[in-house]
């Protein structure tokens, strides 16, 4: 009787599967050879090819076929796949208010999903009103010279690499890097990842970025009220608790003894304690004041900070030295900038000579065209919405991916893709480029909040870097580069320099 009971329920369920699978071609929209089960997201879950090739290479098929937009499956969750510019706007920008969301594993109980980036509709509306103020250029600024600080230490561990070594990993300086940066712009955290690697934070920020297929599949299919019923956590408890001691400790340290740093932890706390963002050195409660965060909203969004911020950048720096490794000229032509427009500000790396850098900008723009950290960007359909001119109604719930990576190398927007070419961030160029073709921090919104210091981050640790080294490619690097797999674009391995002291 169970055995019977088990099989009818087996099948039940793949019928069910099967049926829901058939979702997009009775709304006519094409679709790939989905696979049964899987959907599109077989490779990637079975670590054959990268999610992130995987949408790229389903972006080319798509326009092959000239049409405006098909379907995709996570398993066997209807995902929508825009390739029309003009459809990407409207649901990025001009009918946002029925995409508020971008979808992802949520769980109120599981503190570090509560956050930006996963929230949704109301709520996200308000934490984004509450955190907008603290990433102004003005809040940015205030934190430079910490971001300088750190910059000292890359030379430093730069030029020892350069001194003692036969080429070095690239990716693990700007890794450490920016990890630093992070610690120390977020939460006021010391670390030096540069000289001593193998740091709590550090490690605590590799095994995050290490892709959990299991607990990708589980968020995909599994109900997340059962999941965390079942002791379930986006990222492990060890790993989870590891981080979420270290912000209450901070904030207690903070708050105990009245500390004052420049970071984005104080700025949490004025929230918190205060209910405001200002030039105040203090963070404690006073009496008349309605705080606006909760102690779990701060690691909440202290997670999202470092998660969102250390690899993006990193990224950002690796390829972009990857392709400077390769590109000699742009490689001189942008230290000549560097070295200008430094010896007009004594010598000093300060915020207004960062911002006086357009190569520099175009440089790091081209880097994030080729390689753009996030390979599609997901938004998650809150209300039903009629694709205009169209009669497909996307239903609420529905999941949309944005295919950031296909739209950057697409020869129709930018001819040549796999060339580096600065140039292609001149004025002229971009004025002649359609809206909507260059999306490396998202649009509408819920564009990138962390947009300016993601960028500064990156630019910074260039500057430092080329001022001082010339870098040519290691022949230890696997050419051509593959990509790994996780959800941001990064190379698989390492690439690997050669530095020279200028
Ligand atoms: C080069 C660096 C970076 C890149 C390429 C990048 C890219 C992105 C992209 C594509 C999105 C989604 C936008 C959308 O849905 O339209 C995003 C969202 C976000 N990013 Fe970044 N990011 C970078 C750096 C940072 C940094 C440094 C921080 C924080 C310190 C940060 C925090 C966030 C947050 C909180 C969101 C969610 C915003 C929301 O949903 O309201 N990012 N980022």
């Amino acid at each position: 009787m169970v055995v019977a009971i088990l099989v009818i329920g087996v099948i039940t369920f793949l019928i069910y599967v099967k049926w829901r699978q058939t979702y997009w071609t009775r709304r006519g929209l094409p679709t790939a050879k989905t696979e049964f089960f899987f959907g599109d997201v077989r490779k990637a879950i079975t670590g054959v090819e990268p999610l992130a090739v995987t949408t790229k290479n389903r972006y080319n098929e798509i326009k092959a076929l000239g049409v405006k937009h098909a379907g995709f499956y996570m398993f066997w969750r209807q995902i929508y796949f825009p390739v029309d510019l003009q459809i990407i706007k409207n649901i990025m920008q001009q009918d946002a208010d029925h995409f508020q969301s971008h979808g992802g594993y949520y769980h109120s109980d599981d503190v570090l999903s509560t956050h930006l980036f996963i929230l949704e509709n109301q709520r996200w509306k308000e934490l984004r009103a509450k955190l907008t103020p603290a990433f102004t250029s003005g809040k940015i600024k205030i934190m430079f010279e910490t971001l300088t600080e750190k910059t000292e230490l890359l030379i430093a561990a730069v030029g020892k690499l350069a001194d003692e070594t036969e080429g070095f990993a690239i990716k693990n300086v700007c890794g450490n890097f920016t990890t630093d940066v992070i610690a120390s712009c977020g939460f006021g955290i010391e670390c030096d990842s540069l000289n001593e690697p193998d740091n709590a934070f550090r490690n605590f920020g590799k095994k995050l970025l290490v892709p959990n297929l299991l607990r990708f599949a589980l968020t995909n299919i599994v109900n997340w009220n059962l999941l965390v019923k079942l002791g379930f956590t986006g990222f492990g408890r060890k790993t989870s608790q590891f981080f979420i001691d270290l912000v209450k400790d901070t904030i207690k340290h903070r708050e105990d003894n009245e500390v004052f740093i420049k970071d984005f932890m104080h700025l949490l706390l004025q929230l918190k304690n205060q209910g405001v963002i200002s030039d105040k050195t203090n963070v404690n409660r006073t009496k008349s004041a309605k705080g606006i965060l909760s102690e779990n909203d701060i690691i909440g969004q202290c997670f999202v900070f470092f998660i969102a911020g250390f690899e993006t950048s990193s990224s950002t720096m690796t390829f972009t030295m990857l392709e400077l490794a390769q590109n000699q000229d742009i490689q001189d032509k942008l230290r000549k900038e560097i070295k200008e427009v430094l010896a007009k500000h004594d010598g000093k790396l300060t915020y207004e000579a960062a911002m006086e850098m357009p190569y520099l900008d175009k440089v790091v723009n081209e880097a994030l065209r080729k390689f753009p950290p996030l390979p599609f960007i997901p938004r998650k359909c809150t209300r039903n919405y009629q694709i205009p001119g169209t009669d497909v109604v996307l239903e609420k719930g529905t999941g949309v991916h944005i295919p950031v990576w296909g739209i950057h190398n697409d020869p129709e927007y930018f001819p040549n893709p796999d060339v580096f070419d600065p140039e292609r961030f001149s004025e002229k160029n971009k004025a002649s480029r359609p809206e909507y073709s260059y999306l490396p921090f998202g649009a509408g919104p819920r564009i990138c909040i962390g947009l300016r210091f993601g960028k500064l981050q990156a630019k910074v640790g260039l500057t430092a870097l080329l001022n001082n080294f010339k870098f040519t490619l290691n022949e230890k690097t696997p050419m051509p580069i593959q990509i790994d797999r996780g959800f941001i674009i990064t190379v698989k391995g390492n690439v690997w320099v050669d530095a020279v002291r200028l």
